[in-house]
């Protein structure tokens, strides 16, 4: 760290139209394992994707919504809505399109890009296209249909250029205090993470309904090279909770548990048999609760 230079930090997005690599863009830039954050983290309306340290800059990623989900009609011009809020309260945007490829999905994305906030174009997938000329014609294309702020063509998969799109974000962060420590990957705070992971789920799917919310506990954690095998109690207050939390022939629990396990796969690198089941709060202290969380039996 350069005692000269003050320190930046600043929250990035990642959108495009799906299968253009953002997901690998994302990976690539912060290490697919650095999705680990501290809980202090988790306190901000953002739901953290990964956070990237390097000297004085500090870039924390973060997920946004609509851009994963593909719906159509009332429900899009629902999630346009979270997306243009959310895309309004980061300091950079990146807009990730694929090489040589535009499609009604990618011109979509444009009328949603913050015009007060700097746009970043990184057109991917650079490795798989022979014709350098027909890049340039392309991306001078693109350059007409929005005021961007750069644009950098990378391959998130190969690794190529992405030192260029850090520099591009780091011009554009604002100055201020790192918001992370640089993260230590142990067992712990994994377990944190996957609980938080389960919870998300949770909360998206029935939060609404959930008066008292619940607590998720990581009951079981083998891992070795192959796999890791992991069970999870989902704790909640009341007997009547537990209808809402299955739904209609377990359906909730099921969708919680798979989209669950996706993610845990996604942070741990290899396959994962994850078990989740529900206990009523009885017998169970806060403090308990609040310990065995955490990782401590
Ligand atoms: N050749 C090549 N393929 C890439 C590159 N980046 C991503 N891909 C591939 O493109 C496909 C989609 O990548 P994702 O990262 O899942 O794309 P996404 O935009 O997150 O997709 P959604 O989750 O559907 O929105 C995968 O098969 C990737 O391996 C790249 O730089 N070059």
């Amino acid at each position: 760290m350069n005692a000269s230079t003050p320190s930046r930090c600043g929250f990035v997005a990642i959108v495009g139209r799906p299968n253009v690599g953002k997901s690998t863009l994302g990976n690539a830039l912060v290490g697919a394992k650095l999705s680990i954050v501290s809980r202090k983290a988790q306190t901000t309306r953002h739901r953290i994707h990964g956070v990237l340290t390097r000297d004085q800059d500090q870039f924390v990623f973060v997920d946004t919504p609509g851009f994963q989900t593909r719906h159509g009609g009332a429900m899009n011009r629902m999630m346009n809505r979270v997306v243009t809020q959310a895309l309004a309260e980061v300091d950079v945007v990146v807009h990730v399109v694929e090489a040589g490829k535009w499609s009604a999905g990618d011109a979509g994305v444009v009328p949603l890009l913050p015009r007060n906030r700097p746009v970043i174009l990184a057109v991917n997938k650079v490795d798989a296209v022979k014709d350098k000329n027909a890049l340039f014609a392309y991306v001078s294309r693109l350059m007409e249909q929005f005021p961007y702020a750069a644009v950098v063509p990378v391959s998130a998969l190969r690794d190529v250029q992405l030192d260029i799109l850090i520099q591009e974000l780091a011009r554009h962060l604002p100055e201020g205090e790192h918001l992370f420590e640089p993260d230590t990957l142990t067992d712990r705070p994994l377990r944190f993470l996957a609980a938080e992971l389960i919870r998300e789920k949770i909360f998206r799917l029935v939060g609404d309904e959930l008066p008292y919310g619940c607590t998720v506990v990581i009951e079981q954690w083998e891992e070795n090279a192959e796999g890791a095998r992991i069970a999870a109690c989902v704790v909640i207050e009341r007997d009547s909770h537990r209808p809402i939390l299955l739904g209609a022939g377990g359906q909730h629990m099921k969708r919680i548990a798979t989209e669950a396990r996706q993610d845990i796969v996604r942070l741990l690198e290899k396959p994962v048999f994850l078990d989740v089941y529900i206990k009523v709060r009885k017998g169970w202290s806060d403090r308990e609760a609040a310990l065995r969380e955490l990782g401590y039996e």
